[in-house]
């Protein structure tokens, strides 16, 4: 069964990982599909590629999410290009690691710009032409288990991930009556790009492993199923929730 056919969906941060993954994801369930992507045009472009051999339309807008245009002008390329806006997958994100005491201020407004006021301004955008459309629609924000727990590398990184977590509350509450439901999906560990130098030591991914009742970390496409199904109809009674997607992780305490 697809969940997302005729839908048009909009995901940022979308040519690597997890948004690249949820774009794939809608695609495969008959979704078009725009994808939002900072750097490199390879990436996007395969995106794209893989996006339209599943038999459904694609574009790649490039932009900062950290600039509010952006998410002005991902909106109205998205609306130029399909007529409209069903869902949007507010994905892209940084995590520098780095240690609290001597954290540099500019990491710190970067990782705030990028992660918060990016997927801040994204929502209002795609919130803005889904109350015009006047037919609702679907958010969803990755946020993280980051958000409920620390990260003592991460001082600068889990308070965006709460906030991300706290937007999709208030605005679950501020675009009900407009049929717009706003969920959250909180990863666990999952493998890409963002982590890659910090899981290199050894030890420190197989403290993680162990901690995964599931016994293994996650991949980007653990993500898909979680996205799809908030996206789509099926979730149509849900909004203001946040779903674990973390092998466990989050309730293994001993
Ligand atoms: N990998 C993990 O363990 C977890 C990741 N997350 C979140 O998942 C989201 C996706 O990250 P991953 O797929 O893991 O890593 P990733 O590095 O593969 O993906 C992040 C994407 O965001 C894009 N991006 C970065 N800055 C941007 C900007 N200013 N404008 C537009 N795009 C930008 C990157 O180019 C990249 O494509 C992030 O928000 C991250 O915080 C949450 C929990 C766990
Ligand atoms: C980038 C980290 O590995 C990852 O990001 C998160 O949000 C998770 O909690 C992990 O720490």
């Amino acid at each position: 069964m697809k969940l997302l056919e005729g839908k048009t969906v909009l995901v940022t941060g979308a040519s690597t990982g997890i948004g690249r993954a949820a774009a794939i994801g809608a695609a495969q369930h008959g979704a078009d599909v725009a994808i939002n992507y900072a750097n490199s045009d390879g990436p996007a472009a395969s995106c794209v590629a893989e996006i339209e051999a599943l038999g459904q339309r694609a574009i790649a807008v490039k932009g900062d999410v950290a600039d509010p245009q952006t998410a002005q002008d991902f909106v109205t390329r998205a609306v130029d290009a399909f007529g409209k806006v069903d869902v949007m997958v507010s994905n892209a994100g940084i995590c520098p690691f780095h240690a609290f005491l001597d954290m540099p201020v500019d990491v710190v407004e970067r990782t705030f710009k990028v992660n918060l006021h990016g997927a801040y301004f994204m929502v209002q955008a795609a919130a803005q032409q889904m109350v015009k459309q006047g037919h609702g629609g679907s958010i969803v924000a990755v946020s993280s288990i980051s958000a409920l727990v620390g990260g003592e590398f991460q001082t600068h990184y889990t308070p965006t991930k709460a906030g991300v977590h706290s937007l999709m509350q208030s605005t679950a509450i501020a675009l009900g009556k407009h049929g717009i439901r706003c969920n959250s999906v909180l990863p666990g560990t999952i493998l890409t790009e963002i982590n890659k130098d910090d899981l290199a030591d050894v030890e420190k991914r197989t403290y993680m492993e162990r901690r995964t009742p599931l016994g293994r970390l996650g991949a980007p496409e653990d993500l898909a199923g979680p996205i799809v199904f908030l996206a789509s109809d099926m979730a149509a009674y849900v909004t203001g929730a946040a779903l674990l997607v973390d092998g466990g992780m989050y309730v293994n305490l001993q």
